[in-house]
Formats: C-alpha cells, structure tokens, sequence
C-alpha cells in the first residue's frame, strides 16, 4: 500500500519558509494548516501567503483549512493549484457541495474530523471525497499529544474503503512520531501529517525517510 508522509509547515521558521519547504523536499506534500481564529483558536495565513507557498514549494501543497465557511474560502486554495483542499465536517452544513466545488476546479477534496466527532454519518459520503482526515488532536496548535481513543474511526473507513473499492486516502494528523505511526498506520491510515516531530528533528530528510520506514513496517503486519 502507498504512504505518503506530509510534513506540517506550521512548524517551520515563517520567515524562512522557503528554506524551510526545501528541507521536505523528499517528503510526499507539504500539508499547510490555514487557520482563521474563529474554528479554531489559531491564526496562521490566508490565500496570499499559501500562493507564495505554492510558488515556492519543491512538492505539492495539502491545505488544511481549520476555517469557517469553507464554502467561500475552500475553492479559491484550489484555483491557486493546491494539490488537495481538505475542510471540516463540522464547519460547514453542506460538505458535499463544497467538494464537487473542490473536484471541478481540479484539486483533490478532503473531508477531516475533530477527535470529539463521530464519523458513522460521513461514511456514506465517501465516494465524494479523495481523502478522510481523522484528527489525532485538537486542531489549532503543533507539538499536541496523538490521541489513540480516535482509532476505532480509521478501522470503521478502512473496512467501508475495502468494502466500496474506492480508492480514498486516509489521513491523520497530529502527535505522530515514530511509535505512534505504526499504531495509525495498523488501523489503516496511509497519509501522515507530522510537524514537530520532522522540523524539530534537526533532520528533516531523516526524519521523513524515518517516518517513512515505520509507516511501511506496520502495513506489512
Ligand atoms: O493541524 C494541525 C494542528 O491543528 C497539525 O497539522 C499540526 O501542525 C501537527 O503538528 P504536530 O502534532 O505533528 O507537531
């Protein structure tokens, strides 16, 4: 099965940030949280700063909009040529018009959960999005714990994924290191966001190929 590793720029230096996604280049994407003070209680930058990102980037942008209304904002990180635009289930009352939107401009379409949400009443919308992401912690901050009570979800879209046949990537995000990799990729993620634990490394290439290897370790199992 293929894994993608996508390093979190939320903590890179953002005055570096060009440095800063030249030291992920090996990785898959480079997963870009937006944050908007009002979703969650993080600000972080718009559409302007995430087009510098996208001119910049060696690898492919995965925007992860923690906003409200991804109805306005999530089509226009699309039309600047983000590879995949994820939004929250919990933001917005139609997520199924927001990523046909999202799939016409031409980008992939995610749908992610916080740990608190159930995700039983999204499974049958599945076939309308390119990728699940499944919070491993609260979103809004770097350098949180991975929360291992969000498992059971993963295992619910992996045997739903199995059982459609579609081909809809897994993510999770948040706390992933070394240990807890395995422990996500066992339930049936195959994409992985990871911030802290590839940037305060002081060896990103490492880090990722390290990620990469533990990843791959637990889908042989
Ligand atoms: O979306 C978020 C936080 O809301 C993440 O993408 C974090 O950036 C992950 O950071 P680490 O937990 O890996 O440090």
């Amino acid at each position: 099965m293929a894994i993608r590793i996508n390093p979190s720029i939320l903590s890179a230096d953002f005055v570096n940030m060009e440095r800063d996604l030249g030291a992920i280049a090996t990785a898959d994407l480079a997963h870009v949280d937006v944050m908007d003070n009002h979703f969650v209680p993080n600000l972080t930058f718009g559409p302007q700063m995430v087009g510098r990102i996208q001119d910049v980037s060696p690898i492919p942008l995965d925007v992860h909009l923690m906003i409200e209304n991804p109805e306005h904002w999530a089509p226009g990180y699309a039309e600047l040529g983000a590879y995949s635009v994820t939004f929250h289930a919990e933001s917005t009352d139609n997520p199924v018009a927001v990523a046909r939107r999202l799939r016409e401009i031409g980008a992939r379409a995610g749908l992610a959960v916080k740990p608190g949400t159930d995700i039983e009443p999204y499974l049958e919308l599945m076939p309308e999005f390119d990728q699940i992401l499944v919070m491993t912690v609260e979103p809004g901050f770097g350098g949180q714990s991975f929360i291992p009570d969000v498992m059971p979800k993963l295992e619910l879209l992996d045997a739903a994924r199995k059982k459609s046949g579609l081909d809809v990537w897994l993510q999770v995000d948040g706390g992933i290191t070394l240990d807890t990799i395995v422990i996500a990729a066992e339930a049936g993620a195959d994409t992985f966001v990871a911030g802290s634990s590839v940037y305060n490394s002081g060896n990103p290439e490492k880090a990722i190929a390290g990620l990469r290897a533990a990843a791959h370790s637990a889908h042989k199992h």
